[in-house]
């Protein structure tokens, strides 16, 4: 049978480079022509609001609305996500039907040989309460600066001395073909679902739903769904520095997490192992995190 899909997707570099993985995929998988996939770029309102830290425009959906009104309405038939953007609870007719294989977790530091090298009092660009929350925990004299726009845009502003050094999601610098921009921080835990690009169907659309399933990576699909998870028990938004990353080991998940006072300050951390099917775990994980933060620090979570 011929297939024929329209991937609706964010119009920025990376998002469409995550597109074009997905079409990939598809055509590698069902032996489809080129043109029986067409890529469908969508403004969404968090590309438009550019200049404020996206913590502080709030308000829920800002990189999906527009992609879940396209899909909702058969003006397209998937969407594809950076998960890490990806809030929580999604609308109940629509559903995650795979996930691509995970590509690298980690952030990178640009603008410095390491955290160590950076001169004492350097301006760090970022607008991610987890990196800055993160960044001073190790180094209490940076100065976080704001610093938003796309991949290529902050690289931009990082060059025009709007900043010393930034933090970057190593995935989407190598999917921008950055291979050796900047430096690994594999200490530095991940936001929950970084690195991983998720599809989403109509959840009544069965015909896409199973064409779609052939592709999913089901060790990124389980291991972003705790973290996910994680995410959902803390009640985390993105006001709220959550780091989370789990691994598959066998058919046990491990699923290491922190949360981190804005200051960076308090750390709290929690590691565990528990069965790829449990989806409860991550849940008392997220209650057992809060049990031991500070009431200051809880009091960021709604959870
Ligand atoms: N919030 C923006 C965003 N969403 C996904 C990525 C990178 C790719 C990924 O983590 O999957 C980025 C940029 C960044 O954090 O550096």
């Amino acid at each position: 049978m011929m297939g024929s899909i329209r991937i609706g997707t964010r119009g920025s570099p990376l998002a469409l480079a995550q597109a074009r993985m997905v079409a990939t995929a598809l055509r590698d998988t069902h032996d489809w022509g080129p043109e029986q996939i067409e890529i469908v770029p969508i403004t969404t309102t968090g590309d438009i609001v550019r200049d404020r830290p996206l913590a502080e425009i709030g308000g829920k959906g800002l990189w999906t609305k527009e992609l879940d009104a396209c899909l909702g309405d058969g003006r397209t038939d998937i969407s594809v996500h950076s998960m890490k953007d990806v809030e929580t609870f999604r609308p109940e007719s629509l559903q995650i039907a795979a996930m691509l294989p995970r590509a690298s977790v980690c952030d990178r530091l640009i603008g410095a040989e390491s955290l160590e090298a950076l001169p004492q009092g350097a301006r760090v660009g970022t607008s991610s309460p987890r990196r800055a929350a993160q960044l001073l925990a190790r180094r209490p004299d940076l100065v976080i600066v704001p610093i938003r726009g796309n991949v290529e845009t902050r690289l931009r502003k990082l060059g025009k001395g709007e900043a010393d050094a930034t933090l970057l999601a190593s995935a989407g610098l190598e999917r921008l073909n950055h291979p050796d921009t900047g430096v690994v921080l594999d200490d530095f835990l991940p936001a929950p679902a970084q690195g991983a690009v998720g599809i989403e169907v109509r959840a009544s659309d069965r015909r896409t739903r199973s064409l779609i399933a052939a592709i999913d990576d089901r060790a990124t699909h389980l291991c972003v769904g705790a973290e996910r998870r994680l995410l959902e028990g803390l009640g985390g938004t993105c006001r709220s520095p959550i780091a989370a990353l789990a691994r598959l080991d066998g058919g046990e998940i491990h699923l290491r997490a922190e949360i981190i006072s804005p200051d960076g300050s308090e750390i709290v951390r929690c590691e565990e192992r528990f069965a790829a099917e449990d989806t409860e775990t991550p849940l008392a994980l997220a209650r057992a995190l809060l049990a031991r933060a500070s009431p200051s620090l809880r009091a960021l979570f709604a959870g």
